[in-house]
């Protein structure tokens, strides 16, 4: 399902409110609410929207368990970070316990921190395949998702829940979901926002391009959603919009 939205704040706005009722469906279905942010720019609005009335008062906190698509290998205090992005805009303002955020930590071999962080989704996911309430992904020009890169060897993973990616171009190290359990997730929402994904974003809809040029078109969830919410810049190139 396409949302065509006017603007970046009136895709923030849609994501605010589908996180809002995913999260009570969630919880009322469930007793809980599992989330998976994604990084990068676009998504960071409806974070700051999250934290905001109505939205606070929407979604039940104490309930719910934050985790990341991906996230670079950096200490949390580094601009760059995914869970240092969402802390500011979002987590240090709403009453969700600490407990209950969940993040990509580095702290040994991004190996090792790969496993560290497969063994704590083994735990709360009681050994299952993670099947998330929902996960918000952002799609980079060159057709990537999370840390899904282009002809990247991770876009084959089958077995692992979460992989180690080296950036050469970043001269570091990721941590990302891999695509069965981004697949497995009840609800997948792409935010897409700008005239630079334009190109890439029509290649996804309205065409069927290599999965491992154009990664994002691996995302096709097993039983769950797929939602993409997009604005006018973005959508420009789509045929039917
Ligand atoms: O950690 C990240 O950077 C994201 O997970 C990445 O996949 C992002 O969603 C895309 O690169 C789009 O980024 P923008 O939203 O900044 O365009």
């Amino acid at each position: 399902m396409i949302r065509f939205c006017d603007d970046l704040e009136a895709v923030s706005r849609v994501a605010a409110e589908c996180v809002a009722a995913e999260a009570n469906r969630a919880v009322q279905e469930r007793g809980r609410f599992t989330l998976a942010l994604s990084g990068g720019s676009t998504p960071a609005r409806t974070y700051e929207l999250l934290a905001q009335l109505p939205f606070r008062e929407l979604i039940p906190w104490e309930k719910s368990h934050i985790f990341w698509g991906d996230e670079r290998c950096v200490p949390g205090t580094d601009r760059r970070s995914n869970a240092g992005m969402a802390r500011r805009a979002l987590l240090d303002q709403v009453p969700i316990p600490a407990e209950q955020i969940h993040p990509m930590e580095c702290a040994s071999s991004p190996k090792d921190s790969a496993r560290e962080y497969q063994s704590l989704l083994f735990e709360l996911f009681a050994g299952d395949l993670p099947c998330f309430d929902l996960i918000l992904l952002g799609l980079g020009a060159n057709g990537h998702t999370a840390s899904l890169f282009p002809e990247e060897p991770v876009l084959d993973e089958q077995q692992r829940w979460v992989s180690e990616v080296y950036v050469a171009e970043e001269g570091l190290y990721r941590l990302t979901l891999t695509v069965p359990v981004i697949n497995q997730a009840a609800v997948v929402i792409f935010l897409v926002s700008g005239s630079d994904k334009a190109s890439v974003l029509r290649e996804v809809l309205e065409s069927t391009p290599d999965p491992h040029r154009i990664p994002a078109c691996l995302i096709k969830p097993n039983m769950g959603r797929l939602m993409w919410l997009v604005d006018k810049e973005a959508a420009s190139l789509l045929k039917k919009n």
